[in-house]
């Protein structure tokens, strides 16, 4: 396992103003060895100070794919879908010109959008230059929920699909909502992961699942434990 760095801040809103500069580096980085970039975002409420600092950085967004680590099944209109989170805190200004996959259909099945969404995303840019995870008290990450149907095979890191559907074992902190989920295999086809996390609690979850001994937060865990892709882990109060 390569021991994931991790950085604490002083608040939020800093640790959002930092990573926007970290993100930025990174993808101009990959953009020096080759003409495209791939960017894999979360949604939920964490990246919020991220997105909002990252989109007026001046990179070339125009050579950069974005995609999702999950979704939500609902519509990209939906108040908790992650694709609308980015469209409205992220594609403005200078990260206009960025190319998004969605990871949702409009079937009406999670399960039915697979093949689809597996096809969209060969055009995606992999290796992924840069994904940015978050995580929930029970060590999910993505949507790759303890318990949840299809765990297993979205756990595997040598798993051959790219994406997952998933429907959430534990009752996610929002809603029931069905997932579609990129694999772990997927997540480690990538040259750099940032893990964002805020409070004590989450803190909690990270050193546990870090020390191994919390079999409940194995879905981190497959993050943590690995030695195919350097970790950051950046934390806010
Ligand atoms: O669809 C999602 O909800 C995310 O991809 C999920 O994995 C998120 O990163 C964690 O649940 C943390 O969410 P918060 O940042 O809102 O605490």
């Amino acid at each position: 396992m390569i021991e994931p760095l991790f950085t604490a801040y002083e608040d939020r809103a800093s640790m959002g103003r930092a990573l926007a500069g970290r993100v930025a580096m990174r993808m101009a980085e990959a953009l020096e060895t080759r003409n495209a970039a791939g960017l894999i975002l979360s949604g939920g409420g964490t990246p919020k100070p991220l997105f909002a600092a990252l989109k007026d950085q001046r990179i070339a967004w125009e050579k950069i794919t974005l995609t999702l680590a999950d979704d939500r099944w609902v519509p990209p209109d939906h108040e908790a879908s992650n694709e609308r989170l980015v469209r409205a805190d992220l594609l403005h200004n200078a990260a206009q010109n960025a190319r998004f996959i969605s990871l949702v259909t409009d079937d009406p099945q999670a399960k039915g959008g697979e093949a689809l969404i597996e096809d969209r995303l060969r055009a995606f840019p992999w290796p992924a230059a840069l994904v940015l995870l978050g995580m929930g008290n029970d060590g999910h990450t993505a949507s790759l929920f303890p318990g949840s149907a299809a765990l297993s095979a979205a756990l595997d890191p040598e798993g051959p699909a790219r994406v997952r559907a998933i429907t959430p074992g534990t009752l996610p902190k929002d809603a029931p909502y069905d997932r579609m989920s990129l694999t772990v295999s997927a997540l480690l086809n990538s040259h750099l992961i940032l893990l964002m996390i805020n409070g004590d609690d989450k803190r909690a979850t990270y050193e546990r699942a870090l020390a191994g001994n919390d079999q409940a937060a194995m879905p981190i865990r497959a993050i943590l434990q690995q030695n195919r892709v350097p970790v950051e882990v950046h934390w806010a109060p």
